[in-house]
Parts: structure tokens; C-alpha cells; sequence
């Protein structure tokens, strides 16, 4: 028969307490009905309520069930007694399904990239945490004990996320230093090994800026079985934990929540700037320097949550990747393109990446076009903040041979085609008092890109500058900025055609950074044209070109 189960949290102990209550209201004739049932509705309201999160978590990872199976079925004493551990571990100690799930959440949340843990014992927490890291996501487990890496490393290495862990062995105060002397950062903390040294860990962590602002500290075991907040405590480690918690509690650094599960989990976060940071406010400069503008810290100026953004030219190239930067970065986008198809796959991606849009099929060289495309938008979302100006077409020929048809074609999409927009909805955003406006120039604005022949296209992305330095400066004062960005040769499908893909080699002799542009280079350019960080910026052209207008 297993030995009976230790009762290890709140839970537990209210469920074995219930049931010894319940026992010896059975055997008492005397005990009303009522009470019998209040105790048996008690008891299976705690009773049911660990077996049910574990029902409805997400199932853990054939490696994590491995590890789990391993560590409980492990004979710990016998490993002990055979020198393999320093000390008696129980296997207890696992960070089980719920709580593994919960850290993986967590990370994923937070938005990890770099984990610190105290105290792996058999890298059941670590492995869960590293599931939720990316690809090039790294953590770092303390861990005492030798045996246990040895333990946990065949598990790891069976994960593809088991690549992400590093375990330092030793006393976690010493790995501690020596992170901090290598100046390592993290964005998350699971601090999880001996209890009376939580409080340390806790500020060497805050006090040598291991965690990096606004990062999340998860501590484990903080309800220590009620032991934290009944009277009679007296034992060590409930003690030590309930110092622990009134010390982040009272800390203004941080905002705490303990959560109820298992024995305890506390959320910490390290908050942007001490709010509460009365006692050093006389001696730093209090300003949005120091507090961020509105108390928004840099990354968060850029983000576009609640912005409404349309990309012309969207269905390909530059278009598609604007469109997925703008949507990444919380805007919605209206999914602009001549070909309806095109139009519709980018929203599709977007759509499965949480961004909302919706396709327009529209030729910017027409008026009423452009026109009905400003009016489903703003019927659609009531509002434009964010106009990207993409669509473009490219000829080349000799310029003795150049065809006003091929000039007034390639004239009406690159330059007529802007204006339009640029106006259509610059009527929008000048009633509304804001508005960004991102046309998309070239690099051919600057030089003269060679050996291609392509006059009439030089000469209207000359022109889409001329257009945005025009209405950036006429219309800033009325809250539209409009700027430019300028490629240099981007790697899209134009460029691998017959007659340009022999140029490739040439084209990368003139280029400083020795490759050509991807559409990704491009992305952050617009998203912070896009935000409120660059509101003092207007009339720009924003040139992107890997150094080769410098050449
Ligand atoms: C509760 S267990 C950790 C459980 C683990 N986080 C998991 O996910 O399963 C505590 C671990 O901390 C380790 N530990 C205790 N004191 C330590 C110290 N001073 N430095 C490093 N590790 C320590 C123990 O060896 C043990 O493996």
C-alpha cells in the first residue's frame, strides 16, 4: 500500500481536516443531519478542486510527464543515503502539471526571453518555463545539488526546449554574483529553493538590477501550507515566508499578488518607475526623462494599440510586411491592394495573428478608388490615424526611349497616385486634429541607381519626397505629420526577374552593408513613424539602404 499523502498545501490540509471532521461526525449519533451535509458540501468543494484544475490545464509535454514520472518514482532517501545528494530531497519538491503550465503562461505573457531560477531540483519547473521561451530564448537554472543535473539533463536533452536551459551548480548566492558581475539581466525570476534565503535572493535580485524593469518575479510556496497567516506558527520556514511576503508587500518597488494555488504563488512585478520612491525624489531629475512621456516608457510610445492604419500596395513585398508591423505593434489594418486575392491572404495572416483587418481592393491611380476606399474605412472603424502610402510600380527603359505612356503610367500609381491618398485621407485627419502619414519614396530619390535604366520612376519617387516634405511641413500644425521612408534595393521577387537578377552582383559591390534589404529591415521604421514617439518628425525621408546612397 503507498503511504498516505502528506497533506502539502492550504487545500489539502482543509480536505484532511474535513475528513477527520466528517469521520467523527459519522461515528456521533448525536451530530445534527445538517451539519453532516455542510461538512461532506465542504468537503467536496475541497476535495474536487485540485483534481479539477489538473483536468482542465493544458496537458503537459511527453518530456515534462517523463520528468514528473521520474522524479516521484525515484527513491530519494535511498540516493541520499548513497552519498549521491547532500540532502534528503523530497520528491515533494516537484513543480507539478498546474503550477508548470502556470509558469509556462507566465512567461509566455510577459513576453520572456531570459529566465533566472532558484533551485531546479529536477527541472520540471525549468523545462515548463523554457516550453514557453523563444526559439533564441535562454534560462538559467541554480541549482545546489550536482546529482540533480545529472538527473534532469538525459530529460532535457529528449525536449527540443531543453537546448534553452543552463545549470549553474552551486549555492545560488554565488551564482547570483557571478551573473551580476557579468552583467546578465533577465525578465523573469522563479525563485523557488531554501525558504529563509527568499528575502535575500529577492534583493540582491532588485538591488543589482538582475531583473530588468517591469519584469516579473515568481516566487513559490508563499502560502506555506496557511502557515503564513495562522497565529500559532512556529515553524522555521512559515516564518521566514511570512516575513517575506509583508517585506514585498510593503516594498515599493514592486506590486504583489499571491495566488492560491498549490502551496503559494506570488506574482511580483517590478513596476516602471518606483512610484513610490519618495525617500531618492530630491535627488533625481523628475521628469519624463525619468517617468517616461504620460509615463510611458520608450517601447510603449511605440505601441499602436487602438490606432486604425491602412497599407496601399499590402498584398506583397514591402506592403505585406508594413501591414504585419503595423498589426503586430496593435493597430488594425485595412489590407490595401489591386488584386483582391492578394489583399484577402494578407488578412488571413493577420487575421490568424490576432491583428484585426480587412481586404480593400483598390488601384490608387484612381480617384474614386481611393476615394471609396478612405470611406470604407472610416465607415468600417470611424477613424484613420495611420496612412501608409506604399503602392508603386517600377519600368525600366533607355531615357531617349522612354514612353509617355510608361512615364504617365508609372507617374500616376508612384506620385499622382500618393497625392491622391496623402489628400483623401488628409481630410480625414485634419478634422480629426492627428494623423501619420508614411508614403513610401526610394532610395532612387537620392541617387541614380545603376546600370538599370529607370528614369520615370527616379523621377516620381523624387517627387513622392518633394509631395512629403511639402504637406509634412503645410499640415504638421494642424496634427499631420507626414514623412517618408526610402528603401535601397529591396529582395523581393521584382528584383530575381531575367533581366535583373544579373545586376545582383553589381548592385552589392555599391552596397556598405554587402546585402540587399528585406522587407523586415523596413518594419521598425514604419511602426515608429506610425507612433506617437516621432511627433516632432515631419517632411523626413527616412533612408534605409544598407549605407549605399553614401557609396
Ligand atoms: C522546491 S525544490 C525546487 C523545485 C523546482 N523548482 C521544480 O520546478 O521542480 C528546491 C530546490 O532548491 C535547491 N536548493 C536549496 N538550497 C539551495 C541553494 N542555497 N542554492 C541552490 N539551490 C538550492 C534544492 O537542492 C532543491 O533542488
Amino acid at each position: 500500500m503507498p503511504p498516505a499523502k502528506v497533506p502539502d498545501t492550504p487545500v489539502e490540509h482543509i480536505v484532511d481536516l474535513l475528513e477527520k471532521a466528517k469521520k467523527l461526525a459519522e461515528g456521533n449519533g448525536s451530530i445534527p443531519e445538517e451539519l453532516k451535509s455542510y461538512l461532506q458540501k465542504a468537503l467536496d468543494i475541497a476535495s474536487g478542486l485540485d483534481d479539477y484544475l489538473e483536468r482542465m490545464t493544458t496537458q503537459e509535454s511527453e518530456p515534462l510527464a517523463e520528468l514528473y514520472k521520474k522524479t516521484v518514482s525515484h527513491d530519494w532517501e535511498q540516493a541520499h543515503k548513497e552519498g549521491k545528494t547532500i540532502f534528503k530531497l523530497p520528491k515533494e519538491c516537484v513543480t507539478g502539471h498546474v503550477e508548470g503550465q502556470t509558469l509556462k503562461m507566465l512567461v509566455h505573457m510577459s513576453q520572456a526571453k531570459r529566465v533566472l531560477e532558484i533551485g531546479m531540483f529536477t527541472g520540471y519547473g525549468a523545462l515548463s518555463m523554457a516550453e514557453g521561451l523563444p526559439e533564441d530564448g535562454c534560462l538559467v537554472a541554480c541549482e545546489l545539488e550536482p546529482y540533480l543535473k545529472e538527473f534532469a539533463q538525459p530529460i532535457f536533452d529528449k525536449s527540443p526546449h531543453g537546448k534553452k536551459i543552463i545549470v549553474k551548480i552551486g549555492s545560488a548566492m554565488d551564482t547570483l554574483k557571478e551573473l551580476a558581475a557579468a552583467g546578465e539581466q533577465f525578465d523573469m525570476v522563479f525563485i523557488d529553493a531554501d525558504k529563509n534565503n527568499y528575502i535575500n535572493y529577492y534583493n540582491y535580485i532588485l538591488d543589482n538590477n538582475l531583473l530588468r524593469l517591469q519584469g516579473v518575479i515568481c516566487v513559490d510556496n508563499t502560502l506555506f501550507k496557511g502557515k503564513v497567516y495562522l497565529k500559532d506558527t512556529t515553524d522555521e520556514n512559515g516564518l521566514a515566508l511570512r516575513q517575506f511576503n509583508q517585506f514585498v508587500s510593503d516594498d515599493p518597488r514592486v506590486e504583489q499578488v499571491i495566488v492560491p494555488l498549490r502551496d503559494g504563488l506570488s506574482i511580483i512585478r517590478r513596476v516602471p518607475v518606483a512610484s513610490a520612491c519618495s525617500s531618492v525624489l530630491g535627488k533625481i531629475t523628475d521628469d519624463e526623462v525619468f517617468r517616461g512621456v504620460g509615463g510611458h516608457l520608450i517601447l510603449d510610445r511605440m505601441h499602436l494599440g487602438g490606432k486604425v492604419a491602412y497599407v496601399t500596395g499590402a498584398g506583397q513585398g514591402i506592403g505585406r510586411a508594413f501591414a504585419h508591423a503595423l498589426g503586430e505593434a496593435g493597430a488594425k489594418v485595412a489590407v490595401v491592394d489591386m488584386d483582391q486575392v492578394k489583399a484577402a491572404a494578407v488578412v488571413t495572416e493577420l487575421s490568424l495573428k490576432g491583428i484585426l483587418a480587412f481586404p480593400i481592393a483598390a488601384d490608387v491611380s484612381k480617384p474614386e478608388d481611393v476615394q471609396r476606399m478612405i470611406d470604407s474605412i472610416v465607415s468600417k472603424w470611424g477613424v484613420i490615424h495611420i496612412a501608409c502610402n506604399n503602392a508603386g510600380i517600377n519600368m525600366n527603359s533607355n531615357s531617349e526611349d522612354t514612353s509617355l505612356e510608361e512615364w504617365d503610367q508609372t507617374f500616376n500609381v508612384n506620385l499622382r497616385g500618393t497625392f491622391m491618398c496623402c489628400q483623401a485621407a488628409g481630410r480625414v485627419m485634419l478634422k480629426q486634429g492627428y494623423g501619420k502619414i508614411i508614403n513610401t519614396a526610394s532610395m532612387a530619390s537620392l541617387i541614380v541607381p545603376h546600370p538599370q535604366k529607370q528614369l520615370s520612376y527616379n523621377t516620381s519617387k523624387a517627387g513622392v519626397v518633394k509631395l512629403t516634405q511639402t504637406l509634412g511641413t503645410e499640415w504638421i500644425d494642424r496634427g499631420v505629420r507626414v514623412n517618408c521612408i526610402s528603401p535601397g534595393i529591396v529582395d523581393t521577387p521584382l528584383i530575381h526577374s531575367e533581366s535583373l537578377r544579373p545586376l545582383v552582383q553589381r548592385w552589392l559591390s555599391d552596397i556598405p552593408a554587402g546585402r540587399l534589404a528585406q522587407v523586415t529591415d523596413l518594419q521598425a521604421a514604419v511602426v515608429y513613424l506610425a507612433s506617437d514617439a516621432s511627433d516632432y518628425m515631419t517632411g523626413h525621408n527616412l533612408v534605409i539602404e544598407g549605407g549605399q546612397s553614401l557609396w
